[in-house]
């Protein structure tokens, strides 16, 4: 989709920014998705299309012959990606917080390039990089659909948010709940456009377009956001929320059918280098499942029980009646040896089974319901399985 602008709009007579209702009818009519833009904005959008346009159309194979993986240098998911490679035991070495570039001494041949996560988006476009770490929501807004970004890992367990519409909870939107209540609402006009203030120029045309909303003007700001209704400078916001702490604060709030996406962090590479580069694939399939099993493995506890009983077979049957008992495979049973008058006796038996942390004290409950003691829970650090589902996708999406 494209927001470029009429080359009339460039020389409209508009100048104040978002205060701007220059545009002209005429020119607005021509305007693709019926999506009007204030002049500055249109110049905005401009630049940032050239940047992924240029990076996407032009992007090649360098002939570097190092693998690079990009991660935000700063901000809330900076300290969270490092955390999570520590986990799966690929610990960034940075020499100095103020350089830029590392490496992990598991990953031969990978530099690890910090960069703010819309680069490192870009430079997968460009074939600068070849893997990179971000929260969807960038990967969405500055991939623009690109067809050479391939998601490899797309719930790593952090960043969680969504971007969503948000409006005033008073004046005229105060029984407005819904984004058909909202597009009904005659307030909005060629003349007098719904304003919508987001970082998101991309998908939030797109999103309007597809809900059918045709009088919507947005404008663009770094950050803040959530102060433009009161500020008088825009009627709604589009933006991330988490908490949803910062639009109550604001009075704002969310209404159905307004949520453009639900983002965390994935792990995003270029199609291109995955194809081309020597040894890329290698590295991200080590990659995928040091990551497959460390996340398996974050939601488990092994829990280890005692059961008293007459056979392996008359234990695993009463463990498998319960629900939560059922382990990732079923339970291991094992005979406890004892000796009892000089001999060796079999009365209980040991059950290991992994259990979802949600449910440890149900879990529990129910071992002592059929008989289980002495409960050992511990936490469980990987678990590699046969086959990684997410290497055999990424196989079917690159033809292999
Ligand atoms: N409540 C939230 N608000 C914003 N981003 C969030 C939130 N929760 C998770 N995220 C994720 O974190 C990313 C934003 O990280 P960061 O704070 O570094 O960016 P930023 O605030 O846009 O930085 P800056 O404002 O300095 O450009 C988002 O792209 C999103 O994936
Ligand atoms: O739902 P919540 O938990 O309240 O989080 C949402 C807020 O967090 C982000 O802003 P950030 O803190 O990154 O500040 P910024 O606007 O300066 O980027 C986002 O832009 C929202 O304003
Ligand atoms: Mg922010």
């Amino acid at each position: 989709m494209s927001l470029r602008a009429p080359p009339s709009s460039t020389s409209s007579s508009c100048s104040l920014f978002p205060l701007c209702p220059g545009l002209h009818s005429a020119s607005r009519a021509r305007l693709p998705l019926s999506v009007a833009f204030p002049t500055r904005i249109v110049r905005c959008s401009l630049l940032q299309d050239q940047v992924s346009v240029n990076g996407g159309a032009g992007s090649r194979v360098s002939d570097r012959n190092e693998l690079r993986l990009g991660l935000p240098s700063k901000g809330r998911m900076a300290d969270d990606t490092l955390d999570l490679l520590k986990d799966c035991q690929l610990s960034v070495r940075k020499v100095n917080p103020r350089q830029y570039v590392a490496d992990i001494p598991q990953l031969s041949n990978l530099e690890v390039w910090f960069q703010r996560p819309k680069d490192i988006v870009r430079k997968l476009l460009s074939g600068d990089l070849d893997l990179g770490i971000v929260g969807l929501d960038i990967v969405s807004e500055y991939g623009q659909g690109s067809e050479d970004l391939i998601l490899v890992h797309d719930s790593l367990n952090f960043g969680d948010c969504h971007l969503s519409i948000a409006i005033p909870k008073y004046g005229i939107f105060e029984n407005i709940n819904s984004m058909d209540e909202l597009a009904r609402m005659p307030q909005w006009t060629a003349e007098k456009p719904l304003r919508v203030a987001t970082g998101f120029t991309y998908l939030g045309p797109k999103f309007m377009r597809e809900k059918g909303l045709k009088h919507v003007v947005f404008s663009t700001a770094d950050g803040a956001l959530e102060a433009a209704p009161a500020m008088g400078i825009a009627d709604a916001i589009l933006d991330l929320v988490s908490s949803g702490t910062t639009l109550r604060e604001n009075n704002l709030k969310e209404i159905e059918g307004g949520v453009v996406l639900e983002s965390q962090a994935v792990l995003v590479a270029s199609k291109k280098s995955l194809v081309h580069r020597k040894g890329l694939l290698d590295t991200t399939h080590e990659i995928i499942e040091r990551l497959e099993a460390h996340l398996r493995a974050v939601g488990q506890f092994t829990v280890v029980a005692n059961m008293r009983g007459n056979s392996p077979d008359e234990v695993a049957e009463r463990v498998l009646s319960q629900p939560s008992l059922a382990g990732l495979q079923g339970p291991t049973v094992s005979p406890v040896f004892c000796k009892r008058d000089g001999e060796v006796v079999v009365d209980y038996y040991a059950i290991v089974i992994c259990v979802p942390k949600k449910e440890l004290y149900k879990s529990v409950q129910q071992l002592r319901a059929i008989g289980g003691s002495g409960v050992l829970v511990s936490p469980l650090t990987y678990i590699f399985d046969e086959e990684t589902p997410r290497w055999q996708e990424l196989l079917g999406k690159l033809g292999l």
